[in-house]
């Protein structure tokens, strides 16, 4: 018997609950892991507190990250023993999540755990951290560097804003952050902001085209905040959306595309190619200081993680949880 948190659906509703579960419960795959960390990300907020339509099985562990230990194999390519961390692939959604002492997975899902980090260091980074990591690899692929300007952050103070803002500041960006929280300034900036603005400045109805202001942009926000991003991005700008935090509509027009030439790119960490995963763990492991990790993180147990669901989704957590599955 393993504990971990349960999603159920059914006529007395939808609820999440810590429960003694059973190994034979366990869905398929070639790897067992024994879960030391998981994280709460803000897909695990919508997916535990049932206000996004995350889940797609019934019953269901959440946890789309854990790092763990594997306890069995038949993948050629782990054996008992060998430290791994999981993001995405659905976990947490259609398959059994990090959200619990145990684990079975695809081995084809997961990465060996990144010589640079502890396993707690790993999931204070999580799925938010490395998909950060992705907006800065889109980022630089359309060919954004340092001298070109301003790098705009949405949704600063939140997971992928802060792994964001930190790996920025390092690679040498001048960094800009948007945050609703002007209480988090200084935070903010000993991440390596040099500038804090009001999220207020892009969260109303925007023009086509505002001022040239950012030579990139990191949006985990989407709406019109997102829409407000692209009208005020410079000439051959880019921005990299990745998230829905005020919502998944795009209200804007294609101005900034076809006369500033501004490039949207998308990220997604769930289905990302094994091949880019690898290097964003490996830069992650260069371009971020893990020293930073303990401003960025605070760590809880199971039980914990399930009232602070319905906070992270208010706006009201701070850089990343990480849940001790052990605690
Ligand atoms: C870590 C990552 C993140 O945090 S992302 C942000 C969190 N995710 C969400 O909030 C997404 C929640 N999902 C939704 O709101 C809805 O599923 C939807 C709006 C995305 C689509 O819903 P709708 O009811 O319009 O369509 P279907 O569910 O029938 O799906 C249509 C089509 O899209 C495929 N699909 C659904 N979800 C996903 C997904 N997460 N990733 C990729 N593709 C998805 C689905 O399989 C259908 O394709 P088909 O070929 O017709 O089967
Ligand atoms: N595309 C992908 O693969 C991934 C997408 N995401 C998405 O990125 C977003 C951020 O994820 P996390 O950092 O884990 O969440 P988080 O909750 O830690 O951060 C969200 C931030 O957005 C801010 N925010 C909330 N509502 C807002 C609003 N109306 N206007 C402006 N700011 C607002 C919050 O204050 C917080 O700072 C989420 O939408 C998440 O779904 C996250 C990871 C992977």
């Amino acid at each position: 018997m393993f504990k971990g948190i349960l999603i159920e659906k059914d006529e007395s509703g939808y609820r999440a609950s810590v429960q003694e579960l059973d190994e034979a419960q366990l869905p398929e795959g070639n790897v067992t892991v024994r879960v030391s960390h998981s994280t709460l990300n803000y897909k695990d907020g919508l997916a535990i507190t049932g206000k996004g339509p995350v889940v797609r099985k019934f019953p269901m562990v959440p946890g789309i990250d854990l790092v763990g230990v594997v306890e069995e194999s038949t993948h050629p390519a782990y054996q008992a023993g060998d430290s791994v961390v999981l993001n995405g692939w659905g976990v947490g959604e259609v398959h059994w999540g990090g959200l619990a002492q145990k684990a079975r997975l695809n081995g084809d899902w997961l990465v060996p755990l990144p010589p640079a980090f502890t396993p707690q260091q790993a999931m204070a980074i999580g799925t938010a951290g490395y998909t950060a990591m992705l907006c800065v690899l889109a980022l630089e692929r359309h060919g954004v560097r340092p001298e070109h300007g301003e790098i705009l952050v949405t949704g600063a103070a939140g997971g992928v804003g802060s792994v964001a803002i930190a790996v920025l500041a390092k690679l040498g960006y001048t960094v800009v952050a948007a945050t609703g929280r002007p209480q988090d300034a200084d935070y903010l900036k000993s991440l390596g902001a040099t500038e804090v603005v009001e999220r207020a400045l892009f969260s109303s109805p925007g023009k086509p085209l505002g001022k040239e202001r950012w030579a990139g942009a990191v949006d985990v926000v989407g709406s019109h905040v997102l829409a407000n991003v692209c009208a005020t991005t410079k000439y051959r700008g880019v921005v990299a959306a990745c998230g829905l935090a005020a919502g998944m509509d795009f209200p804007a027009t294609v101005a900034p595309f076809i006369l500033r030439g501004v490039t949207l790119a998308g990220v997604d960490s769930v289905m990302c190619p094994r091949a880019e995963r690898l290097v964003a763990w490996q830069r992650l492991g260069t371009d971020l200081d893990v020293a930073k990790l303990g401003q960025i993180s605070r760590e809880v147990g199971l039980a914990e993680a399930i009232p602070l669901a319905d906070s992270l989704l208010k706006g009201e957590v701070r850089g990343r949880i990480v849940v001790d599955v052990n605690r």
